[in-house]
């Protein structure tokens, strides 16, 4: 594998201390890798520091082995798409499409061939000569991106690109994102808020918490190794529970009830969500709640108001 991107000692600070400080962190060909976590922990300002849209502090930013940090965005080997999807409305797609290869001197029929090209991969030829606002926001935003292809970025940079799409179609972008980096062998740094999103397109996940890195690793790592409580409350559902001064954490789906009686726990809730169903507990004495994910057909077992006891099957140990 070769690196595609290494950030080194990367420091952004703005005003009363916001920002992030030093971020290391790499990226191999092909790879798409996320950057995650919640609003305002620094995402978007590694993101714009490598696109080259912020004057960082201090660090290297090194690009297919190149020193990148001082250049200007147009000088960059790197292609951004953003959350809006920042499509001219007076440009029709290939007009939008057009522009960028222009300032590159591309001569016009080399233009219309990657344009077409680029539509291509995107699913989109057939609306070449339309005008934005003739087009959904999934469609917008595979303009955005096939936008961005077409001069052949080293490394896409992407910021929340699919949030203002419905669930459903967002999804579907999702899949779509993976079958474009496939076909064109992209390496893609994408920005996320949302745990599932993260886990559904990732080769590895960067768990960020006020502008400091958490954890690196795949996702399956990230859910089932947590290094720290907070990745273990961003990604999925955890319990912590608190025996003795250990605080640990238990997933919902490793924990078995059985009716009881004499019982610590009373059930408090159930829902069904498709193949399984969340059953809510809440603790005889102190009445904390704990989640349980418990095969749909169990379900039926249980009432409002039953006792029982938990097994815990895996437990997941903190360092912080
Ligand atoms: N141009 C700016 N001027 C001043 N402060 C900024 C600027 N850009 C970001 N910040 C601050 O730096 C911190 C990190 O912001 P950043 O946009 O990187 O977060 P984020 O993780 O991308 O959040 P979100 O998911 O909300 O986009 C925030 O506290 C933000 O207020």
């Amino acid at each position: 594998m070769t690196t595609k991107l290494q950030i080194e000692q990367l420091t952004k600070k703005f005003n009363k201390n916001d920002g992030i400080e030093n971020i290391n962190l790499d990226i191999q060909d092909k790879e798409l890798v996320t950057l995650l976590g919640p609003s305002g922990c620094g995402k978007t300002t590694i993101l714009r520091s490598v696109g080259g849209f912020h004057e960082i502090d201090s660090g290297k930013i090194i690009l297919d082995g190149q020193e990148i940090q001082d250049f200007p965005p147009e000088k960059r080997a790197t292609g951004m798409v953003f959350q809006g999807y920042n499509l001219w409305p007076h440009m029709t797609v290939f007009e939008n499409m057009e522009y960028g290869l222009k300032l590159r001197k591309i001569d016009k029929k080399k233009r219309r061939e990657k344009i077409e090209k680029a539509l291509e991969l995107v699913r989109m030829p057939e609306h070449i000569n339309k005008f934005p606002s003739q087009l959904s926001g999934g469609q917008q935003q595979r303009v955005a991106i096939a936008r961005s292809l077409v001069l052949e970025p080293s490394l896409l940079l992407l910021d929340e690109p699919f949030s203002a799409l419905d669930a459903k179609i967002r999804q579907h972008m999702r899949e779509e994102l993976k079958r474009i980096q496939d076909d064109a062998n992209l390496t893609i740094l994408f920005v996320t808020h949302d745990q599932e999103e993260a886990m559904f397109i990732s080769d590895r996940i960067i768990v960020m918490n006020k502008g400091n890195i958490e954890q690196i690793g795949g996702p399956n790592d990230i859910y089932d190794r947590p290094n720290t409580r907070f990745v273990a409350e961003f990604i999925g559902d955890m319990n912590i529970f608190s025996e003795q001064d250990v605080t640990y954490g238990v997933r919902p789906e490793n924990i078995r009830i059985t009716k009881s009686i004499e019982g610590g726990y009373v059930v408090q809730q159930m829902m069904s969500l498709g193949h399984y169903s969340q059953v809510i507990l809440a603790e005889s004495n102190t009445q904390e709640e704990v989640k349980v994910f418990v095969n749909r057909d169990m379900e039926i077992d249980y009432v409002i108001g039953d006792t029982v006891d938990i097994t815990i099957q895996d437990k997941i140990n903190f360092t912080v």
